[in-house]
C-alpha cells in the first residue's frame, strides 16, 4: 500500500466499471490507464473515497485524506462512518451519503449546506455525489464518493442571504423575512388551531426628531425602540423592521389570540414611553400600533399586513400613541385614502384646485381689511371634495408641501394680479398646516415665493393653528420670529383650543389672533352675555389688546354675535353674516 492507500484491493476496486462517478480509463481495464487514472486522482481537488460494498474504505486520494484528516493508511480499512459525520444544514445527523448509494444502489448528492464532522470534531460544509461501484456482471461492489470542502462559499453566502433579510441599522428581520416567516407561521398555526397576531407599529414624532436633531439621533433612537421591542415579546415572536420608522411584530398565540395582542400592544406602547437616551440628550417618542389578527382578518401574510396597517391608520386618526384592530369595515376607508390621495396629486398640477376669498372686515370702521384665502378643489367626477378631508390626507402622503406651495403662490398671485387691475393693496391670509411648518425648507420656499412674484411680505398673512405652536415650542417659535423678520404677518388660528397660557402667548411673534367660531357659535343667538363662550370671547380680546394683538372673530353667522363682538370692541370680523368664501372674480366685483 502506498501513502494514499492505492493498495492491489483498491486497483482491483478501480478496475471495476464505475456507471456514475466517472468515465475516463477508471472504467476500462488495462495496464497504462489505472496509472493515468492514478495520476489524474492524486492531482485532483476534490477528494474521492471508495468503500466495498460494507462501506470499508479502500481508496482515498490526498485531497479526501487532507479533508478527511488522516494519514491515508489510518484512513483505509475503516468504515466510512467512524471517519466523519455528516449533518444537515439544519445540523441534524443525516444518513451517511455512502451508506445511502449502498442501501438503494443508487447515485445521490447531499443538499447545500451539508456539514462534514471529521473525527477530531473540526467541520466543513461540503458538496458531495457519491455512486455505486458495479461490476461487470452489474452486481453492486462498492461506492464512491466525490466531494469537496465549499465552507468558505456558503459563509458568503450565508452572509449575504442575512444581509438580504435583516435591516443593517438595528439587524432586526426585514419585510422580505419578515413575510416568509409570518407565512410559515401562519401554516403552523393553521395547523395547531392557534392565531397570529400582526403589531404594526409607526413611531408618532420620528419625522420631527429626524429634522431637528439630525439623522445620526434619528437611527440611535430606532435602535433604542428596537431594542425595547424585542424585550416586549417573547424569542419565538417576531420584530422586524419595515424601513423608516415602521416596526411589524408577529406574535403567535395559543389562545385568546387577540386579547393577548392587545396586551402586548399596550405593553411596547409603555416600554417605548420610557425616555430613550440617544447621545447626549433624553428623547421622548411615542407609537401607533395597528392590529390584525389571524384567521379573522386574514389568513396570508399579505392580507394581515395590509390589514394592521389600515388599523394603524385609524391609530394615528384616533390621536396617536394608542393601538387599534382591525374592522373590516376600515378597508373601505383605506381605498378610499388612496384614491383620493392619487387624485390630489393629480390635481395639484392639472388645474383642479382654486382659491376662494372669504372678506374680513374692520368692526369699527366697516371697511374690508382683508381676504382669508380657501383651497378649493373641484375633481371632475368625486365633485367638491371638503378640505378638512383632503388637506388630512395630503398630511398623511406627504404632499402638503406642495399644497401649501401652490395655495401660496397662487394667492400671491392673485394679489399682484389684483394690484395691477388698480383694487386697493389689501392683505390675504393663507392657512399653514402643522406638518408645513416643520418642514426644513419651508422658509426658503416662502422667501422664494415672495420674490418671484414681488409680493410685499406685509401683504401676506400666515395663520397657523394655535395647537401647532403649543408643540415643540422653542423650535416653533424660532422659526416663527425669522417669518415674522421677514416682514410676513403671522396670526393663530382657531384661538381657544389650544390650552396656551397667558406667558406663552405673549411670547409669540403673532400681530393677529384669531378666536375660534365655536366660540362664537356659543354666544347663541340669544346674546347670552353670562355664557361660557361670551366669557371667553370677552377674555380673548381684553387679554389680546393689552398685548397690542390684532383680535379678529371667525365664523360670525349672525347679527346678534356681530353686535356682542362691536361691544366688547373686536377689531376685526369674518363669517357667513358677511360673506362664505368666494371665487377670486366674484370677490373682486363684489369687495374691489
Ligand atoms: N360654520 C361656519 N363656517 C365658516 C363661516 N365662515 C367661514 N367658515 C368656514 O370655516 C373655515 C375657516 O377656516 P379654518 O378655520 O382655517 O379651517 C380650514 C383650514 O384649517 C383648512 N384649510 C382650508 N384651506 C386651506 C389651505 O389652503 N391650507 C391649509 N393648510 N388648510 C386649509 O380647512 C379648514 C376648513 O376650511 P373650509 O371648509 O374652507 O372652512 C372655512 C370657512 O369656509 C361661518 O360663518 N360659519
Amino acid at each position: 500500500m502506498d501513502e494514499y492507500g492505492t493498495t492491489g484491493q483498491h486497483r482491483e476496486a478501480q478496475a471495476l466499471p464505475l456507471t456514475a462517478a466517472a468515465t475516463d480509463g477508471l472504467a476500462t481495464p488495462g495496464p497504462a490507464v489505472p496509472q493515468f487514472s492514478d495520476l489524474v486522482l492524486r492531482s485532483m481537488t476534490d477528494a474521492v473515497l471508495c468503500t466495498e460494498v460494507r462501506g470499508v474504505v479502500t481508496y482515498v486520494n490526498p485531497a479526501a485524506a487532507a479533508l478527511l484528516g488522516g494519514a491515508p493508511d489510518r484512513l483505509i480499512g475503516t468504515d466510512v462512518e467512524a471517519l466523519s459525520t455528516l449533518l444537515t444544514s439544519a445540523l441534524d445527523p443525516m444518513i451517511h451519503p455512502i451508506k445511502a448509494v449502498l442501501a438503494t444502489g443508487e447515485a445521490t448528492r447531499v443538499p447545500p449546506g451539508t456539514v462534514l464532522v471529521r473525527a477530531d470534531g473540526s467541520e466543513f460544509v461540503i458538496e458531495d455525489c457519491s455512486a455505486p461501484v458495479l461490476d461487470a456482471a452489474g452486481a453492486l461492489v462498492g461506492a464512491v464518493m466525490v466531494f469537496h470542502d465549499v465552507t468558505q462559499a456558503h459563509q458568503t453566502m450565508l452572509q449575504m442571504t442575512y444581509q438580504a433579510t435583516h435591516d443593517f441599522l438595528t439587524d432586526l428581520p426585514n419585510r422580505a423575512l419578515l413575510d416568509s416567516r409570518l407565512t410559515h407561521e401562519l401554516a403552523q398555526a393553521a395547523r395547531r388551531g392557534a392565531g397570529v397576531a400582526v403589531l404594526y407599529l409607526d413611531l408618532d414624532n420620528f419625522k420631527q426628531v429626524n429634522d431637528s436633531l439630525g439623522h445620526r439621533a434619528g437611527d440611535q433612537l430606532l435602535e433604542s425602540v428596537a431594542a425595547r421591542l424585542r424585550e416586549c415579546v417573547r424569542r419565538t415572536d417576531t420584530v422586524s423592521r419595515f424601513g423608516g420608522d415602521e416596526f411589524v411584530v408577529v406574535l403567535t398565540l395559543a389562545d385568546n389570540a387577540a386579547h393577548m395582542a392587545g396586551v402586548t400592544a399596550g405593553k411596547i406602547l409603555s416600554a417605548l414611553a420610557v425616555p430613550h437616551q440617544v447621545g447626549g440628550e433624553v428623547l421622548h417618542t411615542a407609537a401607533s400600533i395597528g392590529i390584525s389578527v389571524s384567521p379573522e382578518d386574514g389568513s396570508d401574510a399579505e392580507a394581515l399586513v395590509k390589514n394592521a396597517d389600515t388599523a394603524l391608520y385609524l391609530a394615528k386618526a384616533a390621536g396617536k400613541n394608542t393601538f387599534r384592530f382591525f374592522e373590516p369595515h376600515m378597508n373601505v376607508d383605506a381605498v378610499q385614502r388612496q384614491q383620493l390621495q392619487n387624485a390630489l396629486r393629480a390635481a395639484l398640477g392639472s388645474g383642479q384646485l382654486a382659491l376662494h376669498y372669504q372678506p374680513k372686515f374692520d368692526l369699527r370702521s366697516g371697511q374690508l381689511t382683508g381676504s382669508e384665502a380657501l383651497v378649493r378643489w373641484h375633481h371632475p367626477t368625486l365633485g367638491h371634495v371638503p378640505p378638512a378631508r383632503f388637506i388630512a390626507i395630503a398630511e398623511d402622503f406627504g404632499l402638503i408641501g406642495a399644497l401649501g406651495r401652490w395655495v401660496r403662490e397662487a394667492a400671491c398671485a392673485q394679489m399682484v394680479a389684483w394690484q395691477r387691475q388698480g383694487r386697493a393693496a389689501a392683505h390675504t391670509a393663507v392657512n399653514v398646516s402643522a406638518q408645513e411648518l416643520h418642514q426644513n425648507s419651508f422658509e426658503a420656499d416662502l422667501l422664494r415665493t415672495l420674490q418671484e412674484t414681488g409680493v410685499a411680505p406685509e401683504r401676506l398673512q400666515l395663520e397657523i393653528t394655535e395647537g401647532v405652536l403649543l408643540r415643540d415650542t422653542d423650535a416653533a417659535l424660532a422659526k416663527l420670529s425669522r417669518i415674522r423678520d421677514m416682514g410676513v404677518r403671522l396670526a393663530i388660528d382657531d384661538f381657544g383650543t389650544g390650552y396656551s397660557s397667558l406667558s406663552y402667548l405673549r411670547r409669540l411673534p403673532v400681530d393677529t389672533i384669531k378666536i375660534d367660531q365655536s366660540f362664537i357659535r356659543e354666544l347663541g343667538r340669544d346674546n347670552d352675555i353670562d355664557g361660557a363662550g361670551a366669557v371667553i370671547v370677552r377674555a380673548v380680546i381684553g387679554m389680546g389688546q393689552s398685548m397690542g394683538r390684532r383680535i379678529v372673530a371667525e365664523g360670525v353667522e349672525a347679527q346678534a354675535e356681530l353686535d356682542f363682538l362691536r361691544r366688547q370692541d373686536c377689531d376685526e370680523a369674518q363669517g357667513y353674516w358677511f360673506s362664505a368664501a368666494l371665487p377670486a372674480a366674484e370677490f373682486a366685483s363684489r369687495y374691489g
